[in-house]
């Protein structure tokens, strides 16, 4: 899994940067997979600091969601808000783990680098499929797309995105990008969608079955706020051929009728197991399962031919009272069976819980809101710098667990955390 192929997190696929803050000392790929993206990301800042010239933004995740909340409307505050229950259960089940550091290792080499579906990757670490992002600022997923170029980690474009996939990807080179699904009622529109996203360049198929409806969510209500009314989000119906051939008139003529058409198809609770197979057989891609919490789900998903799973709660948005993801994993590993990688997001939100995520089983985990808060707050320069944060923190505490790579890390490298 990890070989000494220079695919590091280092390597700025784009030459300009605002705020200065992915490339390691020496500059160079192979710096970061010999280990040193954590300690010169750390220099950097110290020397910066000397400067005057302090992190932008907080290097605390809370402070970092205070800073971001600060910033946004109230409306979108509240769309980006959860369940209360559902989100501090994502978040108490990492702290109910421990990491149990190991002592003298020679962990002066390190490797972030994850295979998944035959393909490199930088880091266990992609950046999950959220929709509407041009509600926290305006330049939305296409900043989200440039900044994950910036360290070649992959980007799951959402189907209810602000700018369309193909606007997306025509600003992140050949960085990697997957596509998440909304299964809606047009087959029409799916089938589209998904040959757009292929011809885009995106290397798997993620479908959310979690979110067939939008769920009862409080803050949405008192603020009579979906961003969807107002047509935001849409793009990629918007722009799609088979979404406006189910129109009387175009969008840009009649956009309520279309948001109106949008409503109609969106929600889709008849889906079951069954449909799957046609997606399996329209598309070569990996398809991924988005929101498998239960351990009889991963078995059906295995039967339907599917090629990985996604555990998830939806960052707490759907189900009240959900189990967490964390919680849910160890269940679905075992179901999987090591047939398919398992990913898993809900709850993310620094280094030790992608650490923890992987000792538990999971693949790869999935980053959330902490890059929304970063785009709040930075447009792409504060997304760069959440992410690289992010790894660089990875490539510290992995090493200080006592850890070359991911694929050392197993159940033993924690315990339950002692209250
Ligand atoms: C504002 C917002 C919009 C989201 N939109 C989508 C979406 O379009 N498609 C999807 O599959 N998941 C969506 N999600 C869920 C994320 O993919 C992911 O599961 C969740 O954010 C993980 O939880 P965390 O942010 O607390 O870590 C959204 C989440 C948020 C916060
Ligand atoms: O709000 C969400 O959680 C979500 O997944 C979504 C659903 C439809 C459109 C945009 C986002």
């Amino acid at each position: 899994m990890n070989d000494n192929q220079p695919h590091g997190v280092g390597a700025p696929v784009q030459a300009s940067a605002p705020v200065q803050i992915s490339a390691p000392a020496s500059g160079t790929a192979s710096a970061s997979a010999a280990g040193s993206f954590g300690l010169a990301r750390q220099s950097q800042i110290f020397q910066d600091g000397l400067k005057g010239v302090l992190p932008a933004l907080p290097v605390d995740p809370q402070a970092l969601e205070q800073a971001a909340q600060a910033v946004m409307t109230p409306q979108a505050r509240g769309y980006l808000d959860g369940m209360p229950g559902t989100m501090r259960a994502n978040l108490d089940a990492f702290a109910a783990w421990n990491i149990v550091p190991r002592m003298l290792r020679g962990v002066q080499t390190r490797d972030l680098g994850v295979t998944l579906f035959g393909r490199q990757y930088p880091a266990p670490v992609l950046l999950a499929p959220i929709g509407v992002q041009s509600i926290v600022h305006p330049e939305g997923e296409k900043a989200v797309a440039r900044a994950a170029a910036t360290f070649g980690l992959p980007v799951v474009f959402s189907t209810a995105s602000s700018f369309s996939l193909e606007q997306t990807a025509a600003g992140m080179g050949d960085s990697p990008r997957w596509f998440q699904l909304y299964w809606s009622k047009s087959q029409a529109f799916n089938a589209s969608v998904v040959t757009r996203a292929e011809a885009a360049g995106c290397e798997a198929i993620v479908v959310t079955l979690d979110t067939f409806m939008l769920a009862w969510r409080p803050l949405d209500l008192q603020n009579a706020y979906l961003p969807f009314m107002q047509g935001v989000g849409l793009a990629n119906y918007f722009s799609d051929p088979a979404f406006r051939a189910e129109l009387a008139e175009p969008p840009e003529q009649n956009p309520q009728a279309a948001v109106r058409h949008f409503l109609g198809i969106f929600n889709n609770p008849a889906l079951t197991w069954d449909d799957l197979r046609w997606l399996r057989e329209r598309t070569k891609l990996p398809i991924l399962l988005k929101g498998i919490l239960h351990p009889d789900d991963a078995r059906c998903s295995l039967d339907c031919g599917i090629d990985g799973l996604v555990v998830s709660n939806h960052g707490g948005r759907q189900v009240e009272g959900a189990i967490s993801a964390l919680d849910a994993l160890p269940a679905v590993i075992e179901a999987a069976a090591g047939r398919v990688p398992v990913l898993l997001d809900s709850g993310v939100r620094r280094a030790s819980d992608v650490i923890k995520a992987r000792a538990l089983g999971a693949q790869a985990v999935l980053l959330g809101r902490p890059y929304l808060w970063g785009l709040a707050l930075g447009g792409e320069a504060g997304v760069r710098e959440v992410l690289g944060n992010l790894l660089a923190d990875l490539d510290l505490t992995l090493g200080l667990s006592g850890y070359r790579n991911f694929a050392e890390l197993d159940r033993s490298s924690l315990v339950r955390a002692a209250r």
